[in-house]
């Protein structure tokens, strides 16, 4: 079985995989000092209370926090005996390579979710991932990842909001019946949601305009749904870009091995 691995800045996020199908999923905040061994206890616990049998015998890895994947391979190393396949080191193939400035490291979050949403709806698209930051990446014809955009996240803008002021409490974010607020906590609640609607609606647009072909764009991350109640904006959302991009990514480089 497969253990697909997506490190965020935030959470990362474990899922289990018997060739396509797929079994579990188990999700923990993103921490370096999380050990080999923790991470293991924490799995077979999972595994020991959904009655599972899963023997992991493949790793593929995607992390956007560099610190952690030490821990990561240990843990691949010491309890399923394998190499993991790490998104963005050189032994790791890619179907199609970034057109990017020469240097730039790419996120392998953003790799990932290229190579995933191409799969589902050919290219020429824009991603947006409301992760710990919002980002767009941008998809060519070929599906190349071509760039994008980075945006501060919207729980990092709210929690930027709070802390910064002496009179702004802690909110979460929520799709607020109106604009105008009546009361202090609708009216940050107002500013995050239509500000972040505004906010993608805008780069897509402006992406769009630079694009010379028409352009799907494709939601995905916790907040998606959400944000999909505010715009027409989305063609489409998925729960599973990044998971099913790791899937891709493990198989191509198999056939590789292979071949
Ligand atoms: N069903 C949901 N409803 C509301 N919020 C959700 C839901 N699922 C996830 N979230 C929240 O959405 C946010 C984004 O989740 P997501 O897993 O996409 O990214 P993340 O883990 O925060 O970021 P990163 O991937 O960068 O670590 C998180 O703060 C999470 O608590
Ligand atoms: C932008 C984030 C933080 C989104 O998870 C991640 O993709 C990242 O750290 N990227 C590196 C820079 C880049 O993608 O251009
Ligand atoms: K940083």
């Amino acid at each position: 079985m497969l253990m697909a691995v997506d490190c965020g800045n935030t959470n990362t996020v474990f899922s289990i995989w018997n060739g396509a199908e797929f079994i579990a999923t188990w999700r923990c905040s993103t921490d370096h000092k999380r050990t080999a061994d923790e991470y293991y206890v924490w799995l077979t616990t999972l595994m020991t209370l959904h009655k599972m049998d899963v023997h992991i015998s493949e790793v593929i890895i995607s992390s956007t926090v560099p610190r952690v994947v030490f821990n990561l391979r240990v843990l691949t190393d010491r309890y399923f005996s394998c190499r993991p396949l790490v998104v963005g080191k050189p032994d790791c193939a890619l179907p199609v390579a970034p057109r990017v400035d020469m240097g730039t490291t790419v996120g392998s979050d953003r790799l990932v979710n290229t190579v995933s949403g191409f799969d589902r709806h050919g290219g020429d698209l824009i991603l947006v991932d409301f992760g710990t930051a919002t980002t767009f990446d941008v998809v060519d014809q070929d599906g190349a990842y071509i760039g994008g955009v980075i945006a501060p996240g919207v729980n990092l803008s709210l929690a930027a909001l709070s802390s910064a002021t002496a009179a702004l409490p802690h909110v979460d974010v929520t799709h607020p019946a109106q604009t105008i607020g009546k009361n202090t906590v609708a009216c940050m609640q107002s500013g995050v949601y239509w500000g972040y609607i505004g906010l993608v609606e805008g780069i897509c647009r402006q992406i769009r305009a630079e694009h010379i072909r028409p352009m799907k764009v494709i939601a995905t991350g916790g907040l998606a749904p959400l944000f999909q109640q505010g715009t027409e904006i989305f063609d489409a959302i998925e729960d599973d870009l990044t998971m099913h991009g790791l899937v891709l990514i493990n198989e191509l480089n198999k056939d590789r091995d292979t071949a």
